[in-house]
């Protein structure tokens, strides 16, 4: 069914770079961390009903995610993009050029807890930030919310991938130690 709809429905209206973006993904041996084209597509669909055009981003990998909120955005709009490891954001960067949207993208390299709490210390950037995206370390879900609650503006809105965990999250036999992590985050 899911193969289905992603043929009839979600291909078809996915961007050339997006799918040349998953194309280059691919072969990477962790190529299952990038945002699937219909989980995409839903986000790009919440960008646009919220007008967002400063948001942030933690977890890039090689940039599915970055590069559908860089095509979402207005021209003038900004995206600060945090993640630990640059070389595989270097691996979609080159399509991010090629798309006309590398300008809008403020990438740095680092835990991403330290660049929010950074971010706070200048009042400026309070409820500065029409959207979120969260797509990283389980473990500081409610250290990242807790930040991003002060960044966002009122009627912000942050996206949390991975709260369900295929309907993991909420049954009681499931005991792996992500499954635990996301548990106490969506709990808490
Ligand atoms: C699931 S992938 C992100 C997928 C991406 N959103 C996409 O669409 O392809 C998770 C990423 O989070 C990064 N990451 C993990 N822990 C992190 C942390 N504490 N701070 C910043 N980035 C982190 C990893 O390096 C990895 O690239």
């Amino acid at each position: 069914m899911r193969q289905y709809i992603l043929e009839t429905s979600v291909y078809p209206r996915e961007p050339e770079p997006l799918k040349e973006l998953r194309g280059v993904t691919a072969s990477h041996p962790r190529a299952k961390m990038g945002t699937a084209p219909d989980a995409g597509q839903l986000m790009a669909m919440l960008l646009q009903l919220v007008n967002a055009k400063k948001t942030i981003e933690i977890g890039v990998f090689t940039g599915y995610s970055l590069l559908l909120t860089a095509l979402s955005i207005p021209d003038d709009g900004k995206i600060i993009a945090i993640d630990l490891n640059r070389d595989t954001y270097e691996i979609g960067l080159p399509i991010i050029r090629k798309a006309g949207v590398e300008h809008k993208i403020d990438f740095i390299e680092s835990e991403a807890l330290p660049i929010l709490d950074k971010l706070l210390e200048d009042g400026e950037n309070e409820g500065s930030f029409d959207f979120g995206f969260v797509d990283a370390d389980k473990v500081n879900y409610l250290n990242y919310h807790e930040r991003l609650m002060k960044l966002l503006r009122v009627e912000g809105l942050v996206v949390y991938d991975n709260t369900l965990w295929g309907g993991n999250t909420g049954d009681a036999r499931g005991i792996g130690s992500r499954i635990q992590e996301t548990r106490l985050a969506v709990d808490n």
